[in-house]
């Protein structure tokens, strides 16, 4: 499996872009790069990205994410900085070890997939098996996999304008499954997606990797998107990653102001779970029974109806983390999070 790690990374748009960076990095702020001529459309992200993990970007437009995206599989070059997949810098790489290691590494779907009219749904999801050079055999056969695993069994021998805008993005994920590459970078993918077409993919994009155990790298400005899908998210600002963290962690602990209005609207209760409440130190009743770590607020407030009493929270193996109080989901639903900046200014 591959697991990707971005260090340093500067992407400055305009003229002279390396003295810039070289400003950057003595306090200069975006002001000062607008008056020299340049954009700065990616300051200093650094991050790690586990293999098997989603990774989501998430930042309004303008933030820089698709700069970002586009410098992780060498769509552009950055200003300053590496990109390592799977220990090999990617920036260092020439352009045939670069397409190498987009056929071989790296999956990108985008907003708006490219698929060809005259070419049948099986032949558009086999693209990328073709230009890597696979046999007619291989191709129809790992196609076929992928377009069942996407929910499009049957749909091979069909065209593209017989789809609709959902099934064709669904051949645009397919064609990225095919390809059997461990990362898939998905920029905005399912943005132009009806909402509930949107939800059934990114449901299916959960299940798909319960089973397959892909590294995702996932932007979006949509927040609910972002901690539906993210096991982490990072939060970009101006080009700048502001805070990175699960879900609950940026709801509970926002890094600054920006952060904290922009999950201000957050349903909560959807979000927070029982394992970030469970206390060890508080014991619930002997005949209480447990709630899986993952169980949200929602539905342990739900419980709390008909039994006032601190409920014991398990692990998936069974083991028991604690037990969460009623006041604590109470506090945790009604509280405004403080951000790490009044945190440290208290
Ligand atoms: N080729 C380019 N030349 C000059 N400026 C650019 C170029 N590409 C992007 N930018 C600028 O860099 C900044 C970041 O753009 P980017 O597209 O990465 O943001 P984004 O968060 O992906 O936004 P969106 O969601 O609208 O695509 C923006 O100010 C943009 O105008």
């Amino acid at each position: 499996m591959t697991s990707v790690r971005v260090e340093r990374l500067h992407k400055i748009f305009g003229p002279q872009p390396a003295e810039l960076v070289r400003r950057i990095e003595r306090g200069a702020g975006p002001d000062e790069i607008k008056a020299a001529g340049g954009t700065a459309a990616v300051v200093d992200a650094s991050f790690e990205v586990a293999e098997g993990e989603t990774f989501v970007v998430m930042g309004l437009s303008g933030s820089g994410k698709s700069t970002l995206i586009r410098m992780l599989n060498g769509l552009l070059t950055p200003t300053a900085g590496r990109v390592l997949v799977d220990g090999e810098d990617v920036t260092a790489m020439s352009r045939k070890a670069l397409r190498a290691m987009r056929q071989e590494k790296m999956s990108m779907v985008f907003q708006h997939f490219a698929l060809f009219p005259h070419r049948t749904v099986l032949d558009n999801a086999g693209y990328g098996l073709r230009i890597r050079g696979a046999g007619k055999d291989e191709l129809v056969e790992k196609a076929t996999e992928a377009l069942n695993l996407v929910g499009l069994e049957g749909w091979g021998d069909r065209y593209p304008q017989q789809l609709s805008g959902g099934m064709r993005q669904r051949v645009g994920l397919a064609r990225a499954l095919a390809a059997q590459t461990d990362v898939l970078l998905m920029d905005e993918a399912f943005s132009a997606l009806d909402p509930l077409i949107k939800r059934e993919m990114q449901d299916q994009l959960l299940d798909l990797n319960a089973q397959l155990g892909k590294t995702v790298i996932f932007i979006t400005h949509d927040l609910d998107e972002a901690m539906r899908l993210g096991d982490r998210i990072a939060m970009m600002r101006a080009g700048r990653i502001v805070q990175i963290g699960t879900a609950e962690e940026i709801l509970r602990e926002p890094a600054d102001s920006y952060v904290a209005e922009f999950v201000h609207d957050v349903d909560r209760s959807r979000v927070l779970t029982a394992a970030a409440l469970a206390d060890p130190q508080v014991t619930a009743p002997a005949d209480a029974e447990p709630v899986a770590a993952g169980t949200p607020l929602r539905e342990l407030f739900l419980r709390l109806g008909a039994r006032p009493d601190p409920v014991p929270v398990v692990d998936g193996r069974q083991r028991l983390l604690g037990a969460v109080t009623p006041a604590a989901i109470f506090e945790a639903l009604s509280s405004e999070p403080e951000t790490a900046e009044e945190v440290s200014d208290a």
